[in-house]
This record gives structure tokens, C-alpha cells and sequence, in this order.
């Protein structure tokens, strides 16, 4: 064995893999399995080139070589902040790999220095893909099954960098069939495809929360649909009896918007959607972090108001009519306001009984002439 078959391995490996993606996630733009994509190419494509290398023109080979290997550890950083969900420093990864080649071309015929400092560059760039994602938030599995892998990779090419500008006699070139050559490339091996099941772990993780979402919020107010919204109420209701603390002060409130249809009719269907937006930004402007609100179908919403003193339930109702009048002429140019119904949860009272009882209240309002909240004894 030696290491020019090594890299050979290393090559086909991560050509095969890359392929190998594209066939079964396909090209997805501007995500983190994209930007492994790239990496695993710039591999291949690195290790292309310093074997053609050795076989002619080694200054311009070695150096688009190297400039490829490099350019893939910022396709390496580039995932770890996709997937981590935080900005991208560009020019610094783009500026690194342009920069390496500069140098590496000044100091080309000086080859300790060439490689030393070339692994300088790429080891630190390796481990800093991989601190990225061992401190990173998130969930624990890809980020560790990566992140270990991306980091002893980078500390042996580190190590490669000491080695080669500290103690030259010991380690002689990387081409040579040194065991910290064979040793890395192997980690190297290794790493690559431990950071290709991590990556796709972590795709798959994306994948998974993106379907909760979809089964979850409703697409146009980003708010909890109808599902979810009773099944989070009806567990906090339950939650509260099995405490004894049955209804302690929570209030159960139905809102509908008013003359909905003349909107969509007078203004235009899209117009009505940024109506509900705004309503939907207005909820989740005003409410605690505690409280459940919903989209209860076409212009209602329910609320589920945990803990909610009367006097506190006051100032809420007319802090959201005021708003959403605000904030739609605001936006709209025409104002839209709102009729309400509420309840304070009896205790022992199931989640249907209590939406019935909020429903015939909202609809008393609507009677009375819209833009109020009329409730039953006990929430004012
Ligand atoms: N733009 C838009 N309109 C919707 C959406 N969902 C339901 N609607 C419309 O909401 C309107 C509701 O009309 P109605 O039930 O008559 O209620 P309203 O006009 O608000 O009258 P009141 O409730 O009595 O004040 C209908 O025209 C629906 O088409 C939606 O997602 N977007």
C-alpha cells in the first residue's frame, strides 16, 4: 500500500458518496446536505489533482490541489452553520482557500514549508466546522457523530502542520509512506463517511420537524390549527383537574372576525389573507407565552387564557380590539375589528362544553352589533 492508492480510495470514496446523495435527496439549494455535497466533491476533486501532481506540472497541480481541499473545509464549515441554522461567514470562506493558493504558489519550491503551512490552513479550517457543531444548540446525535469526526481529523492534520515545520527530518512529505500519512488518510476515510450519516441524520431531523410544523401550525397565520389547538387545550384542561386546580382562572375565548365576507368582497381575497395575518400577529404580539391560541377555521380563533385575573382580562380584550383596528389601517388603509365570546372554565368542565358555552356568547355579540366581547359570570 501506498499513499498515492490511499488517496485514490479517499477520491472514489467521496465521489461515490456525493453521487450517491444527489441519487437518493437529490440537489436541495441552500441546504446543509448541499453544502456537504460540495464538500465531498471538493475532496474527490483535491485529491484528483495532487495525484495528477505527481505525474506532471506539480506547482499549478498541487496548488489548485490544495486550493480544492481547502475550498471543501468551507464547504465543511458552510454545512455545520446550515445545519446549526446560524449566518454563514462567506467571505472569510471564500477568502481562505484563494488566499492558501496564493501562498502555496509563493512558497512552492520550499515544500516543508508548501505543506506545512497548507496544513495549517485546512486543519484549522477543519476544526472549526467541527467546534461549530460540538457547541452548537440542538439536538445532540449528528452534531456529536460529526463534530468528533470533523475534529480528529482536523487535529491530525494539525498535527501533520507541527510535524512537517517542527521536525522535518521525522516526517518528510505528506506523499511519503509515513504513518501519520496512512494514519490520517484512513481517519480521513473514516471521518468522511461518519460526517455523511451524521449529515443525513441531521437532514432527516429537518425533515421531521418541518412535517410537526405542516401537521401542527396553520400555513397563512402561523398559528396552532384546530387539531392541535384543542389537543394542547384539552391536555392543559386536563392537566389542571388532575392538580385539583379545575379552571383555576382560566379563561376560554371564541373570536370571529366582523363582516369578514364584505372584506374579501370590498378589498380583494389576498387583502382578507393579510387581514388574518395581522390578526394572527396581533394574538401572538399580545398573549403570554402561556397562553394557546389557534385558528379555529376560516376568520375565528380560539384562545385558552391560563391564569387570566379579571382585571388582567379586561385590558387583554381591549388591548387586542384596539390593536388589530391599529394595525390593519396601518397596513391596510381600512380597519377591521372583532366579536368575542368568553368563559372561565368550570371546573370539571370538558373542553367541548366550554368552546359550546364561549360559541353562544360570540354569538350574542355578533347579535348586539359586533366589535365587543361579551362573557359569561365569573371572567370580568
Ligand atoms: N381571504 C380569506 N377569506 C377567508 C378565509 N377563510 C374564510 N374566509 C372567508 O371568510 C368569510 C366569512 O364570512 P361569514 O361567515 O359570512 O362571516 P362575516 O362576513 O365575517 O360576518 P360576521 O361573522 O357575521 O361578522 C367568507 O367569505 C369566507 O370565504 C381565508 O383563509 N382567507
Amino acid at each position: 500500500m501506498d499513499v498515492v492508492t490511499l488517496l485514490a480510495a479517499v477520491l472514489v470514496n467521496a465521489l461515490l458518496m456525493s453521487l450517491a446523495l444527489v441519487v437518493s435527496v437529490g440537489l436541495r439549494a441552500r441546504s446543509g446536505l448541499q453544502a456537504w455535497q460540495f464538500m465531498l466533491l471538493g475532496q474527490a476533486v483535491g485529491f484528483g489533482l495532487l495525484i495528477a501532481a505527481t505525474l506532471a506540472s506539480p506547482r499549478l497541480l498541487a496548488t489548485l490541489g490544495v486550493m480544492a481541499l481547502s475550498a471543501s473545509a468551507s464547504a465543511m464549515v458552510l454545512t455545520s452553520c446550515r445545519f446549526l441554522g446560524r449566518a454563514a461567514p462567506r467571505r472569510a470562506l471564500v477568502a481562505v482557500p484563494l488566499g492558501l493558493g496564493v501562498v502555496h504558489a509563493a512558497v512552492f519550491a520550499d515544500e516543508h514549508l508548501a505543506t506545512g503551512f497548507t496544513n495549517l490552513a485546512i486543519g484549522a479550517q477543519i476544526l472549526w466546522g467541527s467546534l461549530l457543531l460540538l457547541r452548537g444548540a440542538g439536538r445532540v446525535r449528528w452534531r456529536w457523530l460529526c463534530g468528533v469526526a470533523g475534529a480528529a481529523n482536523g487535529l491530525l492534520v494539525l498535527a501533520r502542520a507541527v510535524l512537517v515545520l517542527g521536525w522535518p527530518e521525522i516526517y518528510p512529505r505528506f506523499i511519503a509512506p509515513h504513518p501519520l500519512n496512512f494514519a490520517s488518510l484512513m481517519l480521513l476515510n473514516a471521518s468522511l463517511v461518519l460526517g455523511t450519516m451524521g449529515f443525513l441524520l441531521a437532514h432527516r431531523d429537518e425533515a421531521e420537524q418541518a412535517l410537526v410544523r405542516l401537521a401542527s401550525l396553520d400555513p397563512l397565520t402561523g398559528l396552532l390549527n384546530r387539531r392541535e389547538w384543542m389537543q394542547r387545550a384539552g391536555r392543559a384542561l386536563g392537566a389542571a383537574r388532575a392538580t385539583d386546580a379545575a379552571g383555576d382562572a382560566a379563561v376560554l375565548m371564541m373570536l370571529d372576525l366582523d363582516h369578514f365576507k364584505r372584506v374579501n368582497d370590498e378589498h380583494g381575497h389576498p387583502a382578507g389573507d393579510e387581514v388574518l395575518k395581522l390578526a394572527g400577529e396581533v394574538l401572538r404580539g399580545e398573549l403570554r407565552a402561556s397562553d394557546l391560541v389557534g385558528r379555529y377555521g376560516g376568520e375565528e380563533f380560539c384562545l385558552l387564557l391560563r391564569h387570566c385575573e379579571p382585571e388582567a382580562f379586561g385590558r387583554l380584550d381591549g388591548r387586542l380590539h384596539q390593536a388589530l383596528r391599529r394595525r390593519c389601517e396601518a397596513s391596510l388603509g381600512f380597519p377591521a375589528d372583532f366579536s368575542a365570546g368568553a368563559v372561565r372554565v368550570q371546573p370539571g368542565e370538558s373542553l367541548a362544553a366550554a368552546i359550546a358555552r364561549a360559541d353562544d356568547q360570540l354569538y350574542r355579540a355578533k347579535r348586539a352589533g359586533r366589535g365587543r366581547t361579551l362573557h359569561a359570570d365569573g371572567v370580568l
